[in-house]
Formats: structure tokens, sequence, C-alpha cells
């Protein structure tokens, strides 16, 4: 027989087996949640299992608009999500998660030759899977029942989805709602029904952690409880003054606690009770008794992220929502690398460690390094920054060690600080610091070591206290090896070391265009064909040149649609372009650097390029100007 004759035959068999058990005429292995389903999709939803078609898809503004209230949650559960897939790769799983509507909003697919299954299929980022619309299937199952599920094959509704199977585990929110489900999908025909069960398994208590995480996440400057209990542990926040503000699905189950009682800020010993100070770390097992002092196990206190150690009752209430971290999440967005970077920088908190921060340009380095400084406790101080490439070396001798006054011809009357002095208590941020030259690095190293400055002329040293953040485009470890850098302040820079992807290594890049095009085009959407160059473009100037293209496509594009005619993407040549494209470079430089009689912020600005860029080029292809 044919394998479409084959396929039409199984389909009808299905479609009979589906209209048998609705109608509970005939008794098939079919489990009575499926069964139940099943009969849903004939009777509520009037669905036809024999209809064939891929899954409703929505438009990439679309995506953005749904994806918008979960970004945090999506946020919060990647690392788990990865983690998952990275286990469930090699078996053939593709992992997504979905919001409660059943769109998947993020998707990790498997190893190539699975892969192009679930692409043909349209199982990924965007499709819409509610049983109301797709019948019976892991996520709009579980997501109409609130409760896990495995859809095994020839148990969905649709006859076109048989050589699928899913488990899927429901979400919930910091608030014990139901916030959207995570699944796992297979197409393998040699997949057992006892195997995928065991991956139910996994991915259940990767849900718990993901759930974990967001409760966590939300309320990060909150004191939480883990309270033991038979359905897993229950999570409970309280603030300093020991009131609840918030319980996770399980502890609100376990205590009685309703959103009402959260609202009203009830105090957590009429719930729970335990030795506070016993608790030190979130690794301590603290014995927890009930208000009426009967036990109910063991459990364990975790701190507030930013606090060091218990603070007293009068000590003042924090804002249990706002986290200093925020922009350094934000700015890390979904790439995981960066996410581990950020994940590093917490743990290392408020200790006076330098950064080394490594990238291309216009990656975002300074506002990197903003947002470190944002997250320390020195925020409050100055931030500071200089930019190494962008200045003759004895101007950055004056601009950073300072000087007294009459030090040398030409310095002001009265002296200056120096930019290091100025940043006293702060962060100083030393951009391009492979540029600096060695004279200075000698400098810089004995500030660093001895904490003090001696600025030009001076007679006694200033004492000073910074955090250093530096960044480079270059490979300073073989600059050091090569001599061409002191290797002492080498290893003194890079007490951690951050490498910020360019755009076109980033994970999450996709999500990075969106965001951009909200802020720079607010009010357009951007066509399949402008999205489609978008994001298989290289970008040479990373993020700038993003920020750049899209602001004047908002400006030019018409109704409300940026179209590719609106995208001024020069081509980006391989290497056997190399040569001429330098020869257009300094070209271009030096007819900008002529239009604006050398004045190079006027010319950087032309060019779209940063100021530190083009010095860089400049110096890089030898052009000789006024300064
Ligand atoms: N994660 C991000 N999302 C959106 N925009 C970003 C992000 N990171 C940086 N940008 C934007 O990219 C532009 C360049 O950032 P920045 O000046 O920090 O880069 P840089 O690496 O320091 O560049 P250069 O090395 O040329 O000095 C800025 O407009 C910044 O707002």
């Amino acid at each position: 027989m044919e394998t479409s004759a084959m396929a039409s035959l199984s389909a009808s068999n299905h479609v009979a087996r589906v209209l048998s058990v609705a109608n509970h005429v005939a008794d098939v292995d079919a489990s009575s949640r499926i069964a139940n389903s099943w009969r849903r999709c004939l009777i509520s939803h009037k669905l036809d299992p024999a209809r064939q078609g891929p899954p409703q898809t929505l438009t990439e503004a679309e995506i953005r608009h749904v994806a918008e209230p979960m970004e945090e949650t999506i946020r919060l559960a990647t690392p788990e999500l990865d983690d998952l897939a990275g286990v469930l790769r090699d078996a053939g799983y593709c992992v997504n998660l979905a919001d409660v509507n059943a769109t998947m909003l993020f998707s990790r697919l498997p190893g190539e030759a699975d892969a192009k299954m679930f692409l043909d299929w349209k199982i990924y980022t965007g499709s819409n899977f509610a049983e109301t619309f797709e019948g019976t299937n892991g996520l709009g199952t579980a997501l109409a029942e609130q409760k896990p599920i495995l859809v095994h094959r020839d148990e969905h509704f649709r006859a076109q989805w048989h050589m699928f199977s899913c488990a899927v585990a429901p979400l919930f929110d910091q608030a014990g709602r139901l916030a959207g489900a995570i699944n796992i999908t297979s197409c393998r025909e040699d997949l057992e029904r006892a195997a995928h069960q065991l991956a139910l398994a996994v991915t259940m208590e990767a849900t718990r952690r993901m759930e974990g995480a967001i409760f966590r996440g939300h309320f990060r400057n909150a004191w939480i409880a883990t309270v033991p209990g038979d359905g897993g542990s229950g999570l409970l926040a309280y603030d300093d003054d020991r009131r609840i503000v918030g319980a996770c699905r399980s502890a609100r189950a376990l205590l009685g606690l309703t959103d009402g009682m959260i609202a009203s800020g009830i105090d957590l010993s009429r719930y729970v009770k335990f030795d506070h100070h016993a608790a030190r770390s979130a690794d301590d097992v603290v014995e927890l008794r009930r208000a009426d002092g009967s036990p109910l196990g063991e459990g364990h206190v975790a701190p507030p992220l930013r606090a060091k150690s218990f603070t007293g009752p009068h000590a003042p209430r924090r804002d249990a929502t706002i986290d200093r971290f925020d922009d350094l999440h934000r700015l890390a967005g979904r790439d995981p690398g960066l996410m581990r970077s950020v994940k590093r920088l917490r743990s290392i908190g408020d200790r006076n460690l330098p950064v080394l921060l490594h990238g291309e340009t216009g990656v975002g380095k300074d506002v990197f390094a903003r947002a470190i400084h944002a997250a320390s406790n020195r925020a409050r101080n100055h931030y500071v920054a200089l930019n190494c490439a962008a200045m003759p070396e004895s101007l950055i001798d004056a601009e950073l060690f300072g000087y007294e006054a009459g030090a040398f011809t030409g310095a002001r009357r009265e002296g200056s600080k120096g930019l290091i002095v100025q940043a006293d208590g702060g962060t100083l941020f030393l951009d391009e610091i492979g540029d600096m030259p060695i004279a200075l690095q000698t400098r810089l190293l004995r500030v660093l070591e001895n904490r003090e400055v001696w600025p030009l002329g001076a007679l006694k040293p200033v004492p000073v206290d910074i955090r250093l953040i530096s960044a480079t485009h270059r490979d300073l470890g073989r600059m050091a090896e090569e001599g061409a850098f002191r290797a002492d302040l080498y290893f003194r820079l890079r007490g951690m070391e951050v490498k910020l992807p360019s755009l076109r290594e980033r994970a999450d890049r996709d999500d990075i265009i969106r965001q951009i095009a909200r802020e720079e085009a607010p009010n357009c959407r951007l066509s399949d064909e402008a999205w489609a160059l978008l994001s298989a473009y290289p970008y040479p100037g990373n993020m700038r040149q993003l920020r750049h293209v899209l602001r004047l496509a908002g400006c030019t594009a018409e109704n409300g649609v940026v179209t590719d005619a609106d995208l001024d993407l020069p081509l980006f040549g391989g290497r056997a372009a190399e040569p001429d494209l330098a020869a257009a470079e300094r070209a271009t430089i030096v007819e900008a650097l002529r239009k604006h009689g050398g004045r190079v912020t006027e010319a950087a600005r032309a060019l779209k390029l940063s100021r530190a860029t083009l010095y860089r080029k400049i110096k890089h292809l030898k052009i000789e100007t006024a300064q």
C-alpha cells in the first residue's frame, strides 16, 4: 500500500476511535484524561480530528506584544530551561515555554537531525497549541487542566500530530497563579511511553526549580523561608518586620494563605515560628513550628540578596521589589554567557574586585560598566570614565593623575584633581585600556597597589578608594605575553573578566532587535523582509549600528511599516574585500574630517561612530589629524 493511502487509512481509523471513545461506545485503552479531552474537543470546541494544517502562528509584532508581560518569567526561567534542553537534547527533544494561552514564547531545538521536523511542523516560538484549536495535545491540555500530562502519539486529537510525543508541566508564578507551561516534544519513532514518562518527571522537577527561581527573583529583596510539605516544599517571602509579602502555590495550600491575607501584611509568626538567629545562611537547617508550637519540620531561611547580615527590628524597610542588579540583568537579556557573568557579579557582591570587560566596538561596554557601578554600594558616588584611545599620552597623564597649580606650562592655575581622585569612593571606568601608554600603565599600577595618587608636581600623595572597571577590544593576554602591555597590570585588572559578545554572537539577538526597534522606531512594525534582513546582518558596529539603522528607518518608514528599503545596512565584505574596504574606509574618514574642519567629535557623529572608535581607526589607518 502507498504511504499516503496508509496514512489516510490510519487517520480514518483514528477518527472512528475518537468518536467511539467520546460517545462512550467503546472502552479503548485511552486514559480517562485523554478521553475527557477528546470529548471536550468534539462537543465543546467542535473540532474535527481529521483536519490538517499548521498551528496558528503569530507575527513578530504579535509575539512581542504577547511576550512583554512574560519577560521577567522567561528571564528567570531561562537558566533552568537551558539545562533541561541540554539534558534532553541528545534524546531528540525540543523544549518550549508557553504562556497561559499555549503560545510558545521560548524554544530550544535539539540537534540538526531532529530539529527539521519541528521547524517543518511549526513547533517553535509564536505557534499556538491551545486545546480549543489544536485539540488534545500536551501544552493545550495541561493548561486546560492545570496539571502535568503526557500525550503520546495517537493520544493527540488530530491525526496529523501522531508522530509527536509531548510531556508538559504547568508553570505557576510567584503568586501561585498559572503563568504558562513547560513543554518537551519528541518525534523519534522508537520513543517508548515509559521512557517518555521519565522525561515528564525530569520536566516536572525542572519546572519546580523554575518556579523557585521565579519566586526568589521576584522577592529578591525579601527574606525567603522554605517550608516542608507533602506536595513539595513551599516558599514564603517576608520583610524585615517579619510580615508575609508573598507565598508560592504550595505554601498557600499548606498554610491556608490567601491573596487578601498577604496584601494585609499578615505576621509570619501567625503561621510559622523559628529561631531567627539559628539561620545565618540559606544552607543552615532550621526547625520550623506552627503558631501553636507543633512541629512543622525542617526548613531553610535565606536573607535578602542585598543583605549582608540579619537586620534588627528597627532597620529601615527595604522595597522588596527593586533590585539594583536590574540594569545588569536587562543588559544580559537571555544570553547564557552574560547571564552567568551577571550571576558571578552578584556573588562578588560589594567586594572591590576590578572588572575587565572585553568586546568589540558598540557591544555596550560603557553601559555595562555603568550598570556594574549602579549595582554596587558605590552607586551614590561618582562614576568617572576616560577613554584611553581618545587622547594623546600627555593629556591622559594630566587627566587621570591630576596636577598641582603651575606644574607645567599650560596647566590650569588652580591645578586639577585628576579623574582618579574625582572617582574616590566610586568607580573609575578606563575604556580602551589596551591603548594606554606603557609609562602610564606603570603609574596606574602603583595607584592600584598603594591606593594613593601622586598628582604631577605634588609633594604628598592623595589616598583614594576606587573600584576600577576597564574595557578593551584587544587581546590583552596576548599583548602582555608579547610585552606590549604590563603583565602585572593585566593580572590586576582582570579580577573578573566579562566577555561582552558581539551582536552576531548573542543567543538573544532577536530579542535585542525587537527591543531596539521598540525604542528607536516606536510607532512602526517591521515587515517580514525587513525582519529577515535585520536578523541575518552581521553588524560590525554591533548595538550602536543597530540603533542608528533603526532610528533612521523609524524616520523614513511609510504608513508605520519599516521595509527592507528603509534599512541602511552596508554590505559587510569578507576577507578578500579587506584591502579595498580599508582604502574606502580611509577615504571616508579623511573626507569626513576635512568636511568638519578636522573636528573628530563632529566627524565621528557624521560617520555614526563613537569618538573612541574613530580615534582608533585614525590611529590604525595612520591618518594625519590637526591635533
Ligand atoms: N544590551 C543592550 N541592549 C540595547 N542597547 C544596547 C545594549 N548594550 C548597549 N546598547 C547600546 O549600544 C550603544 C553602544 O553602547 P556603548 O557605548 O556602551 O558600547 P561600547 O562597547 O562602549 O562602544 P565603544 O567600544 O565603541 O566605545 C549605546 O547606544 C547603547 O545604549
